[in-house]
């Protein structure tokens, strides 16, 4: 049975919200889900204009089963709230906040959105990226029932540890261990950072690969030419998806024969890898029913 209410969130492209042309392209592109960006891809001088440009493309549509969110300017900034204010009365699918880092914080979120009367539908997207939001993630992931979404700033979080940017991600594997134990307690979507080097795709499926190994949901991207592998590498695999359904079903008729456990593969299955077999299913049949 299809689970209605379980999004792909694979691929989640950032575009900058003073780029028209990106606003239009995206409208096209396989991406499950897309951030409009007022916040560091738009200059100073441009973000009046962009937050008009973003919030009219947010409220006019066009992007089809595509997630729509907007990435607004952070709390402490000049733009923060007229920005949540026109992204609120835009109603997308939800609000990205960068840096958050506390749960007061993102009550303060909670309470400007139902201030400016934003529709339910659209939901708390949370960046953490600093230490302090690290070390604060589950308060921060259990702040709120309207926050959906984590997502990583692997960016600023290198810039704040004073982190270098290696192969393999080292130096920021414990703050993404500790995302992804905080939005997996609490039962939020949680979405791995960006790689910057557009031009190297084997070092971006790799770290592809490596955030799907980690748990990570799906990926934030920059580029269309990100799409494709990333898709793939958080889809399940069709080999993934047959012996979800062979785990099934030997348990399945395990059970029917009052046993509770069973092997398949040479491989003991107990209910726990059935549930995670149910995972991998559903999620495999929400992105077929998506496309
Ligand atoms: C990275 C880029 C600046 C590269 O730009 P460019 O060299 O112009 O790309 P191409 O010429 O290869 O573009 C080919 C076509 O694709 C369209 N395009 C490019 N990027 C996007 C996009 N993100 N969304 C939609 N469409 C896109 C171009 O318009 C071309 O189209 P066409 O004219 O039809 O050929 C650029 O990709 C870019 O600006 N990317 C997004 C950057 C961004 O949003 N950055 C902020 C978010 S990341 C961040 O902040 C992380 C976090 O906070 C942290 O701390 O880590
Ligand atoms: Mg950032």
């Amino acid at each position: 049975m299809t689970d209605e209410t379980l999004r792909p969130r694979r691929s989640v492209l950032y575009m900058p919200g003073a780029n028209e042309r990106a606003l239009e392209k995206a409208k096209t592109l396989d991406a499950d889900a897309l951030i409009l960006d007022l916040e560091d891809a738009v200059a100073p001088d441009s973000k009046e204009e962009a937050r008009e440009r973003v919030c009219s493309a947010a409220s006019s549509g066009g992007y089809g089963s595509r997630e729509v969110t907007i990435r607004v300017n952070g709390l402490d900034t000049e733009w923060h709230e007229a920005d949540l204010r026109a992204a609120a009365e835009a109603g997308p699918d939800g609000i990205v906040v960068p840096k958050v880092n506390s749960a007061a914080e993102v009550h303060t979120i909670e309470r400007a959105l139902e201030f400016t009367g934003a529709p339910e539908h659209t939901t708390i997207w949370a960046m953490i990226e600093t230490p302090v939001a690290m070390l604060h993630a589950e308060e921060i992931a259990a702040a709120s029932a309207r926050l959906d979404v984590l997502v990583m700033g692997t960016n600023d979080l290198a810039k704040e540890l004073h982190a270098e940017f290696v192969p393999g991600r080292t130096p920021l594997l414990g703050g993404l261990s500790l995302a992804l134990l905080a939005a997996r307690a609490t039962g939020k979507t949680i979405l791995d950072g960006v790689y910057n080097d557009v031009s190297d795709a084997e070092g971006f499926e790799a770290e592809c690969l490596q955030g799907r190994q980690m748990g990570f949901d799906g990926k934030t991207l920059i580029h269309p030419g990100q799409l494709e592998p990333c898709n793939r590498v958080f889809a399940p695999s069709e080999d993934e998806v047959a012996q979800a359904r062979k785990i099934i079903d030997a348990f399945e008729e395990a059970r029917a024969e009052g046993r509770g456990v069973v092997t398949v593969d040479g491989r003991m299955i107990e209910n726990l890898h059935v549930d995670n077999a149910r995972r991998i299913l559903a999620l495999s049949e929400a992105i077929t029913t998506r496309q």
